[in-house]
C-alpha cells in the first residue's frame, strides 16, 4: 500500500514492498503450488506481514460470506466515501444511481485509494475487486465479481478506529444513504382489510415529490414554531426516548375542515425530517365499533352484544359489512406498524371529524399531539400573499382581515382566489377577487 508506506518510517516502507514482492511471487506460483499448500503460504505471508508492519488493515466485503443481500457495513462505506471530502481527491469515480434513490451518487472505483483524515489520524481506505476462480463461460456480465474496501490505519490508531472513526463512518454512510433515496407517501388504500398486517394491500404509495416546506404552510407561526420545535425534539430524541423507556414514535393527529393544509402540512413535515410518510386517513376507513376495547384478563377483547354503533364518517349506502372495519382492527393495524419497525417513526391521521372519532384512537400514545388546521385566519393570509403575489403590505389588508374574522374560507380557496389568472401578475385583481369571494362566504355563512 503506497499511501501505508509513505506515511511510515523508511524499515516500514522497506517492510512492506518486500512483502508486496513476496505477494507478487506468491500468485505468480499459486497455479502450480497444490491447494493446502497454497493455504499455508498465505498464512505465513500474512503473519510475516504482521512482523514487520505498523499498519492494521480490516476488509469489509460487499457480501458477508451466507447472505446474498449486500452488506450494510459495505455500504455505508461506500455511502460516507461518497460524500467525504477525502473522495474528492480520488481521480476515479463510478457514479451508479443506488436501489431506492432518487440520483446519481458517486462511489471510489475498484482500485482507487483515498486518505480520510480523523482527529489527526490518517486512514487509507482502498476498494479491491475479486472475480473468484470457477470453470464456467459466460456472455453475461459477471455476477460473482466481489468487491471489498480495505481500512488501513497504524495500529496506535486501532482503538480510535473502533470506538470512534467506525461509529462515525456508519453513522455518517447511514445519513448520506437517507439523504439520496427517494421519500415515499403512503397512503391508506379504502376498503383494505386491517385485520392483517398485508401491509401490500392496505398501503400503496407514491414518490413523494411535494415542494411543500413550513415555510410555505401557512398557519399562525406561533404553533407553526410549536410543530417544528415538536418534530426537532423527536428526531434528535433518541437517546431521551431510550432513558425514559418509550419506544422512539410518535403520532400525530391533524384535525379540520377540508383545504385547511392538513396533507400539505404532511408533505412539509416530510421534507423537514427527510422521512417517508404514512398519511392514515381516517375519513375514508368505516369503523364499525362491535368490539368492546377493554382487555379481559386472558388478553382476548370482549364482544359487546349487539350494540353496533358507528364511530367513524361511513359512505352510508355503502353495506358491504365484508369491506367494513372493526375499530380493534384498526387499533391492532396501527399498534403493530409501530412495533414492526425498529428505529424512529412518525405517522400522521388526518380526519376532517375529530369529534366522531373513539377516544380510544386518539388517546396520546397513538396519537401524541393533535393539531388544528382552522379556515384561513389574518397570520395565514398574509403568508399565502407572500408565497403567492409576493406583497407583504396592502391596502386592502385591513378589509381583509376583517372578512376573514366574519368568514369561513379555507386557505385552499384563499389560495386560489390568490392565483394570478395570467403572467402579468395583477396583484389589485387579485385582492379584489378575494374580497369578492370572502363577501360570498360570509352571506352564506349568515344564511346557514
Ligand atoms: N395552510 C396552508 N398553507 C398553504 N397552502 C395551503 C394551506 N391549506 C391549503 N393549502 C392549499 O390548498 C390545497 C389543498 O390543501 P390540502 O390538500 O392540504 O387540504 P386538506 O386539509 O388535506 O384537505 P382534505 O381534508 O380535503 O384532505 C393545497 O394543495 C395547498 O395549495
Ligand atoms: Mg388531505
Amino acid at each position: 500500500m503506497e499511501g501505508a508506506a509513505a506515511g511510515g518510517s523508511w524499515a516500514a516502507g522497506f517492510s512492506l514492498s518486500a512483502v508486496a514482492s513476496l505477494l507478487f511471487l506468491f500468485s505468480m506460483l499459486q497455479e502450480h503450488i497444490p491447494f493446502q499448500l497454497q493455504d499455508y503460504l498465505a498464512a505465513m505471508a500474512a503473519r510475516l506481514h504482521d512482523l514487520l508492519s505498523p499498519y492494521v488493515t480490516v476488509t469489509i466485503d460487499d457480501h458477508a460470506s451466507d447472505s446474498f443481500s449486500r452488506s450494510e457495513a459495505f455500504l455505508a462505506v461506500e455511502a460516507y466515501l461518497s460524500a467525504s471530502p477525502c473522495a474528492a481527491r480520488a481521480r476515479r469515480l463510478r457514479a451508479d444511481i443506488a436501489e431506492g434513490a432518487d440520483r446519481m451518487a458517486l462511489a471510489v472505483d475498484d482500485h482507487e485509494e483515498v486518505a480520510d483524515d480523523f482527529r489527526g489520524a490518517t486512514m487509507w481506505w482502498r476498494k479491491s475487486k475479486a472475480i473468484p476462480r470457477a470453470n464456467v463461460i459466460s456472455w453475461a456480465p459477471r455476477q460473482d465479481e466481489r468487491r471489498s474496501y480495505h481500512l488501513t490505519f497504524h495500529r496506535r490508531h486501532r482503538a480510535l478506529v473502533e470506538a470512534d472513526y467506525f461509529p462515525h463512518v456508519l453513522a455518517e454512510g447511514r445519513a448520506v444513504t437517507v439523504r439520496n433515496r427517494q421519500r415515499r407517501l403512503f397512503t391508506n388504500n379504502p376498503g383494505a382489510d386491517w385485520s392483517g398486517y398485508d401491509d401490500a394491500r392496505v398501503w400503496s404509495h407514491v414518490k413523494l415529490e411535494h415542494p411543500s416546506t413550513f415555510a410555505t404552510l401557512a398557519m399562525d407561526p406561533v404553533r407553526k414554531q410549536e410543530i417544528i420545535d415538536d418534530l426537532d425534539m423527536f428526531r434528535d430524541g433518541k437517546d431521551y426516548y431510550a432513558s425514559v423507556g418509550k419506544a422512539w414514535k410518535r403520532g400525530y393527529l391533524l384535525f379540520g375542515p377540508p383545504g385547511t393544509g392538513k396533507s400539505t402540512m404532511i408533505a412539509a413535515m416530510a421534507n423537514f425530517l427527510d422521512y417517508d410518510v404514512y398519511d392514515l386517513e381516517l375519513t375514508a376507513i368505516i369503523v364499525i365499533e362491535d368490539i368492546d376495547c377493554s382487555i379481559d384478563l386472558t388478553g382476548k377483547r370482549k364482544k359487546k352484544k349487539k350494540d353496533k354503533k358507528k364511530k367513524m364518517m361511513p359512505p352510508s349506502d355503502d353495506d358491504d359489512e365484508e369491506k367494513k372495519v372493526t375499530l380493534s382492527g384498526l387499533l391492532n393495524f396501527i399498534d403493530g406498524l409501530w412495533s414492526a419497525c425498529g428505529g424512529e417513526r412518525i405517522i400522521i391521521f388526518t380526519t376532517n371529524h375529530k369529534e366522531k372519532l373513539d377516544p380510544a384512537l386518539i388517546r396520546r400514545g397513538r396519537m401524541d399531539m393533535h393539531i388544528e388546521m382552522s379556515y384561513c385566519c389574518f397570520e395565514s393570509f398574509k403568508a399565502l400573499a407572500k408565497n403567492y403575489l409576493g406583497v407583504e403590505q396592502h391596502e386592502m389588508f385591513g378589509e381583509i382581515r376583517q372578512l376573514l374574522e366574519e368568514a369561513d374560507m379555507s386557505p385552499a380557496d384563499v389560495a386560489e382566489n390568490l392565483m394570478p389568472r395570467s403572467k402579468t401578475k395583477d396583484v389589485d385583481a387579485c385582492l379584489e377577487r378575494l374580497v369578492k369571494a370572502l363577501h360570498e362566504a360570509k352571506e352564506t355563512k349568515a344564511a346557514g
